[in-house]
């Protein structure tokens, strides 16, 4: 059965689900140009936040060192926003050198049940953007690594791509990540970013044509996102070496720095995944998993730091 999803925008990228696997294609062609809101909005006052800094330089820094880039992703606000606030400082100390922060939504059609049941969770709990923001503006000052907002496109439109990111910019923030926004879509969401120094993260996947694969890593900001393998987020047994072939045809196609996710949940394939010349390694569901599945946020937050520590030994 197959089940296609349009973003709100119209004929964009599609997640088909047949028989259980689901195929990306992130940002397909429209059809058509579609047309997107893009609101006039006067910046209330200067960026209140000193920027930290951006993942393009992280990259650099770390390929100067001969190392790759360790990049945890967590739900934010669950099991609650205190708890992600003390997370995101667990895993900068742990020596994450980006961290992915996910904003729940009611719609996570490329995330697989542990991060679905996370953002359900979070969602219950009353997490909302601003909540978001307000934890990010106290803690982000306390990190020394980058953060990444991982975003679908939805939430962006609502507030206005313009204002969307001069507000993640005044708290901090330094890439984005929008899973579902159709690559000519790309192209406005990155000048607004480009205006506010927000590096706008693009995704290639397995199915991803060559030609529109190219086009993906021309467009990226920060770093190209390759998803390891068709289906949903989600810790997996191993990891495809279809992962060591497509890095290269990436490397062949940009200079840009290329992490890997998607099924990524413990040390061996961390080193497996850098091996293969992966610049950096994601890891998601298998550290979502950690927090939910402890007896208590405390508890939690002590497994985080172990497994965290586990995986960047795997890097060293
Ligand atoms: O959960 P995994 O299999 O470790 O994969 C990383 C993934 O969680 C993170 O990058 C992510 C969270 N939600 C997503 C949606 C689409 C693509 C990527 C993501």
């Amino acid at each position: 059965m197959a089940i296609a999803f349009k973003s709100p925008t119209g004929p964009t990228p599609t997640f088909q689900l047949k028989n259980n696997t689901a195929a990306h294609s992130f940002l397909r062609f429209p059809s058509q140009r579609l047309a997107v809101p893009v609101r006039r909005f006067t910046p209330m006052a200067a960026l209140s936040t000193a920027p930290t800094v951006g993942l393009s330089e992280t990259f650099t820094r770390l390929k100067n060192q001969g190392k790759v880039a360790l990049i945890p992703y967590i739900t934010a606000g669950d099991p609650d926003l205190s708890t992600t606030a003390e997370a995101l400082k667990v895993l900068d100390s742990c020596g994450s050198d980006i961290i992915e922060l996910g904003v729940p939504y009611s719609d996570p059609l490329a995330d697989g049940p542990v991060i679905q049941a996370a953002a359900t969770r979070s969602l219950a709990r009353g997490t909302n953007f601003n909540a978001i923001l307000s934890m990010l503006k106290e803690v982000v000052p306390q990190l020394s690594c980058p953060i990444a907002l991982f975003t679908y496109y939805n939430p962006i439109l609502k507030r206005g791509v313009e204002k969307f990111m001069f507000t993640i910019k005044d708290v901090g923030v330094q890439g984005l990540v929008v899973p579902d926004v159709p690559l000519e879509e790309t192209e406005i969401l990155r000048k607004e970013a480009k205006k506010y120094g927000i590096e706008l993260v693009l995704l290639t996947t397995p199915t991803t044509p060559k030609d529109r694969m190219k086009a993906i890593v021309e467009a990226a900001e920060g770093f190209v996102y390759l998803v390891s393998s068709v289906g949903v987020t989600g810790a997996r047994a191993s990891v495809s070496n279809r992962v060591q072939t497509l890095l290269q045809e990436i490397k062949e196609a940009t200079t840009k720095p290329v992490a890997v996710g998607f099924g990524i949940s413990n040390p061996e394939h961390v080193k497996q995944v850098a091996g293969w010349g992966a610049d950096g390694v994601i890891v998601g569901s298998a550290m979502v998993k950690v927090l939910a599945e402890a007896k208590s946020p405390e508890e939690g937050l002590k497994e985080l730091e172990t497994f965290t520590k586990s995986l960047k030994a795997a890097l060293d």
